[in-house]
């Protein structure tokens, strides 16, 4: 039987929703074999983020160098990258391993409010980074971030994921996560865009929503899928992960990573 293997390279969630741990769920939910690369440990639960603890430049490049000169990696996602130092060192790695299926999500700021990528390291993810992506998967701040553009309409998100897309990343998803109505996200594979729509669900445990849909795009794409089914399972995913929401913790509360397989849980 072949395995198909996924890396993700971004923080710990102590609380489990988000991050590390929201991606090795998604990975292991989706048949794909998952291993990690912890940029920072986060003291963290539904209330918010406690505490931040980088990890060494290092130790960060020698987690990836051990998994992909041993195990090997299929595709690969990046999660909260912390600082430009990590995001050049990460973009080396990924450059060093010819790994071709980079997902980047561009995790900026914790759905609380904590700053999960310091603001001067913007620039590092647009001119290191997003250049040897794949694929990046912003929701709308980080889409305006990234862009300078404000997005009030689906016609801004697909102005925007066409200036990402030249930013020399071949397929852009802009999230529509944070706008109001239908939660609608746009694809873009650099010449025509794709729809991906569900019903909003009104809930508060929306907590880890952008990590796991990413980490389920990247396992669909370590299993070869194509990229349009790849994303309409992430999508069928996350979208159930929502729907069926846990009710735990007393903030904004993990997804549940089982229900795309076990509805009605
Ligand atoms: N309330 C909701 N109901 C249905 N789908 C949602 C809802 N909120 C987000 N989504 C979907 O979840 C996915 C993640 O989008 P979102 O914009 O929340 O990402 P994000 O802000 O990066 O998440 P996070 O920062 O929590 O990791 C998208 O497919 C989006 O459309
Ligand atoms: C380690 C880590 N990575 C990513 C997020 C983003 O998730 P959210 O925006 O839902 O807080 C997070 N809170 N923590």
């Amino acid at each position: 039987m072949k395995v198909a293997r996924a890396l993700t390279i971004a923080g710990s969630d102590s609380g489990g929703g988000a991050g590390i741990q929201a991606d090795l769920k998604t990975f292991q939910m989706l048949d794909v074999f998952g291993m990690s690369a912890i940029t920072a440990i986060t003291a963290q639960n539904t209330l918010g983020v406690h505490g931040i603890y980088p990890v060494p430049l290092e130790g960060i490049g020698l987690q990836i160098d051990a998994v992909a000169t041993d195990l090997g990696v299929d595709a690969a996602k990046t999660g909260m990258l912390a600082d430009a130092a990590i995001i050049r060192l990460v973009a080396d790695k990924v450059k060093e391993h010819n790994i071709e299926k980079l997902v980047v999500d561009p995790v900026m700021v914790a759905k609380g409010g904590a700053r999960l990528l310091q603001e001067q390291a913007q620039d590092a993810l647009i001119h290191d980074l997003l250049p040897v992506a794949f694929m990046t998967t912003p929701n709308i701040p980080e889409a305006e971030v990234l862009t300078g553009l404000s997005i009030r309409s689906l016609v801004d998100m697909k102005e925007a994921a066409k200036r990402i897309g030249d930013m020399g990343v071949k397929y852009v998803i802009v999230k529509g996560g944070h706008m109001q109505g239908d939660a609608i996200d746009i694809v873009f594979d650099g010449t025509s865009f794709e729809q991906l729509d569900s019903k909003r669900f009104e809930t508060p445990h929306t907590h880890g929503t952008g990590c796991t849909f990413s980490a389920a795009i990247a396992a669909e794409l370590a299993k070869g899928r194509p990229i349009f089914e790849a994303v309409a399972t992430a999508k069928a995913f996350i979208t159930a992960a929502i729907r069926e929401s846990l009710g735990i913790g007393h903030g904004h509360g993990p997804t549940n990573h089982w229900a795309y397989f076990r509805s009605n849980l």
